[in-house]
């Protein structure tokens, strides 16, 4: 029977199916061997499991919400798809067992845009860093990052099954894991692997962190906040962009954490939005105040942000 929950209840339940069938194009793919890897640009990887995961997502989204601006990654797709790769109807458990909140009860799907990052860590899955690897899926109202759902393929769960899926809604909650608050006694922060630079660098610096983990995806990098293995994620450059953070910026947030540019500026996830974070990203966890992490951040580095 077709779920009579409210608009953004079936969008976030939606993408939970979604993202965890794309989870498995991605794994398909893998097990495959040829992964069909295109140079997009300098250090911008594309591989068949982003495209196909990417076709996935869009045509099942497409077909269920017509009317919702849909923003994914690898740009116009084929929406021509296998009847297996589409998902008609949400996770019933999300829309049954939670609460619309609201002030997002009334919505349009004109008022909704959905960023999607069908595979974020690419270099990380053409090396062999699969933990490392997500399937974004951003919800934006109002140009504000809501909702979202952050699927990890290949996560070895208790089990020992693959994958797990994560969701955040703002006013709701999240679910998928229990989030694990740091360790009070050192600072840790997460940073990119393979895009730094001097001043990437010098943002770290200036925090005098007990330690730095340098691991690929924003995804990824958003569960070790959740997780509890850093309290911050900084990455003072440009490079990422909005699909790599609504997801993630709307997860950590519905945690009671904060994700902003390098100025402490919230990202705006409109339909006519740029695609690129040319300001940095800025990630803390609930109990971390970000106005003080920004207050550390030299004001070079916020000059050189501010100009991008
Ligand atoms: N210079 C860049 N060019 C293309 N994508 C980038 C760049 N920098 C970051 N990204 C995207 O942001 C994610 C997080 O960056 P990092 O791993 O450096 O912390 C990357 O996995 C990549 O997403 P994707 O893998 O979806 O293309
Ligand atoms: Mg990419
Ligand atoms: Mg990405
Ligand atoms: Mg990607």
């Amino acid at each position: 029977m077709a779920s009579s929950a409210p608009l953004v209840m079936r969008v976030v339940g939606s993408s939970i199916k979604i993202a965890q069938r794309a989870g498995k194009i991605i794994r398909d793919v893998m097990c495959r061997g040829d992964l069909g890897i295109v140079e997009k640009g300098k250090d911008d990887l594309q591989t068949e499991a982003d495209r196909s995961a990417q076709r996935c997502i869009v045509a099942s989204l497409s077909k269920m919400f017509p009317n919702i601006t849909i923003i994914g990654e690898e740009g116009q797709s084929d929406l021509n798809v296998p009847d297996d790769w589409l998902i008609t109807e949400p996770n019933a458990e999300f829309t049954e067992k939670h609460d619309c909140p609201g002030p997002l009860a009334d919505l349009k799907e004109s008022e909704i845009v959905i960023w999607v990052d069908p595979l974020d860590g690419t270099s990380e899955y053409t090396q062999g860093f699969l933990e490392r690897v997500t399937v974004l899926i951003g919800i934006a109202v109002n140009e504000r990052a809501v909702g979202g759902v952050i699927h990890q393929p290949y996560y070895k769960t208790d089990t020992g099954e693959l994958g797990r899926t994560i969701w955040g809604l703002k006013g709701c909650g999240s679910g998928g894991m229990l989030p694990v608050p740091p360790p009070a006694d050192r600072f840790m922060v997460t940073t990119t692997r393979s895009h730094s630079n001097t001043i990437v660098q010098s943002a770290l610096d200036a925090l005098t962190p007990d330690d730095v983990l340098r691991v690929g995806g924003a995804g990824y990098k958003v569960l070790q906040l959740l997780e509890g293995k850093a309290h911050a994620y900084v990455f003072a450059s440009a490079g990422c962009k909005k699909w790599d953070t609504c997801a993630p910026e709307a997860i950590l947030e519905a945690n009671g954490g904060t994700l902003t540019d390098m100025l402490g500026r919230h990202y705006r996830y409109g339909k006519d939005a740029c695609f690129p974070n040319s300001s940095g990203v800025l990630g803390t966890v609930a109990g971390i105040s970000h106005e003080t992490i920004l207050s550390k951040i030299p004001e070079t580095v916020k000059v050189a942000m501010n100009k991008m």
